[in-house]
């Protein structure tokens, strides 16, 4: 075996290059990743490596051999396949490893994300629900040293960005959220989907999930007239009664 297929080849499931396949199946029959739409970057705790699917490849099909494996310090590829180009979100992916720490992003076309941005503004709220409390809040427990995660009282609060031609311009309105919502683990593409990352990829998996049943809730709360982000009890005024 090249020295290069030994960073893609491994019996172990959870090998970052096994993983990505198998997640990258499964949000395609959630209907995530149709259509080579969307994508997972995952970092290699043991090296430090990341691993990252190709461009325009059908996510259900992809195999190990298919990955690029680039080295985080000089972001030069450790390998990659002469059939394909890296995938466009790559620039986005580093720029989450390199600004926010991530261990893991997942960029999905999920139609719940679409509908959000397309009812929502510069931001998607949504307050007092209980699966708010599998998002972090950003803030760390000074005794623990383990992340906070938001309360059912809190606000969950994610921006929202343009689209645009090609997925690389999206590069300075992501940096920008960086700034303005530094505890945020998610920015939703307007038109386009969700990045949702976090310090590894069963976290970042979770925070998508719980994202995800977020906006599609947010929707339904839409369509009955209840902002998403109203307070307890406030439901009641919103809702159209006989
Ligand atoms: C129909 S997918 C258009 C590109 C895109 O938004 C995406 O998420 C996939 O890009 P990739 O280069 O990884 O195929
Ligand atoms: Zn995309």
């Amino acid at each position: 075996m090249s020295s290069e297929d030994t960073l893609i080849h491994s019996d172990d499931p959870r090998h970052p290059a096994n993983l990505i396949c198998t997640l990258c199946k499964q949000f395609f029959y959630n209907n995530w990743c149709t259509g080579t739409g969307g994508g997972i970057s995952i970092k290699d705790p043991e090296t430090s490596h990341y691993y990252l699917a190709p461009s325009g490849v059908q996510k259900e099909q992809m195999r190990p051999e298919d990955l690029f494996v680039m080295d985080a310090q000089t972001l030069d590829y450790l390998r990659a396949p002469k059939l394909y180009k890296p995938s466009a979100c790559t620039p986005l992916f580093v720029a989450c490893y390199q600004k926010k720490d991530a261990g893991a992003i997942i960029h999905t076309h999920s139609q719940n994300a679409v509908v959000c941005s397309l009812i929502f503004g510069d931001e998607f709220r949504i307050a007092n629900i209980e699966q708010i409390k599998a998002i972090p809040s950003g803030k760390v427990d000074p005794v623990t040293m383990k992340p906070i995660a938001l309360s059912f009282f809190d606000t969950l609060r994610i921006p929202i960005i343009e689209n645009m031609a090609h997925e690389d311009e999206l590069i300075d309105d992501l940096h920008k959220t960086f700034i303005d919502y530094p505890n945020t683990c998610a920015v939703i593409v307007r038109r386009h989907g969700i990045f949702v990352w976090g310090p590894a990829i069963d976290k970042a998996k979770i925070f998508n999930e719980a994202i995800d049943y977020l906006m599609e809730l947010a929707i339904k709360m839409h369509k009955l007239g209840i902002p998403p982000d109203c307070g307890i009890g406030e439901e009641k005024k919103h809702l159209a009664g006989p």
